[in-house]
């Protein structure tokens, strides 16, 4: 099937509903395109939920260009973002556009940044380079500690409107769509109604143009999700399980079967 680009995202907006979903690494990308998803976000949630960190704020340049990479080697179908980590696009955007850049070189085809009207500039620098944007509002991970935590957005009526004017700068400045994260459902529908690039909501109710999920919440492999995330299977349990088994096969003798193993000539090679 055709590869999905940036232009076909725009023009699923009011037609189709757009699947994104977050995935690291090769085995996963590769089972999450056959799933046929839309977009495969390379998110820094993988700072928590590969690498075990606290929050996104550690979340490396590095970490982020070894994830894309391993992404891209399997070739998905879907657009594959790259989620840009703290403070690689915030303190000037000649940095903003050297590191966007890297991730394009590692195998993104367009990233992500954090943030609303007041990245307004680096967004249009980063579209001048060639470099498709997706803008990322409402709860923004990355300010965590200035939002006085992972708290609900849009309830109040000042927030709203701030959130409904980042959404339209993102769109002037040039960003192909906006994530809107754990926003008042109302208020994501009017930034649906009001925009004409696509919204790609969690946590933010079903108005929006798409959904995206962290992977791991949704297969139940990390075990701290939030309340608006949705486990579809419970893989620790089938993990834990799995190498039960094998300790115990190993303990009493039952691996390896014969199968598993050869002789050497001594024994007339046998199979
Ligand atoms: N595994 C994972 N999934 C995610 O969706 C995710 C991450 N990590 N890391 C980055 C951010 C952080 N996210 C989160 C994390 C926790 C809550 C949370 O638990 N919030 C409060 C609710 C507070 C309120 O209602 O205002 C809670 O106590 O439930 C919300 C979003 C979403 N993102
Ligand atoms: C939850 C999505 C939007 C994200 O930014 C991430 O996974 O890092
Ligand atoms: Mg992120």
């Amino acid at each position: 099937m055709k590869k999905i680009t940036v232009k076909d995202i725009l023009k699923m907006k009011g037609k189709k509903k757009i699947v994104m979903i977050t995935a690291y690494d090769y085995p996963f990308a590769k089972l999450v395109d056959e799933a046929g998803v839309d977009i495969i976000l390379v998110g820094d949630s993988a700072g928590m939920v590969v690498h075990g960190l606290p929050s996104t704020i550690p979340v490396t340049m590095d970490m982020m260009l070894t994830h894309v990479a391993s992404v891209a080697r399997a070739k998905p179908r879907a657009l594959i973002v790259g989620d840009m980590p703290f403070l690689s696009y915030e303190a000037s955007i000649e940095e903003a556009v050297r590191n966007a850049g890297l991730m394009l070189k590692s195998g993104a085809e367009a990233v992500k940044i954090e943030g609303g009207s007041e990245m307004v500039d680096v967004v249009k620098a980063l579209v001048r380079a060639g470099i498709p944007v997706m803008g990322h509002i409402g709860l923004t991970p990355q300010r965590y500690l200035l939002l006085g935590g992972y708290r609900r957005r849009g309830v109040k009526e000042y927030e709203a409107e701030k959130i409904i004017e980042d959404a339209k700068e993102l769109e002037k400045a040039g960003a192909f769509s906006i994530v809107i994260e754990f926003t008042a459902a109302d208020i994501a529908e009017e930034i649906t109604r009001e925009v004409s690039v696509p919204t790609i909501c969690i946590g933010s109710g079903p108005y929006c143009d798409g959904q995206v999920l962290v992977l791991h919440d949704l297969l139940g492999i990390y075990e701290e999700i939030p309340p608006f995330a949705k486990k579809y299977a419970d893989l620790r349990r089938i993990v834990i399980d799995s190498v039960k088994k094998y300790a115990e096969e190993v303990r009493n003798g039952v691996f390896p079967e014969r199968k598993h193993y050869f002789f050497s000539k001594r024994r007339g090679a046998e199979k």
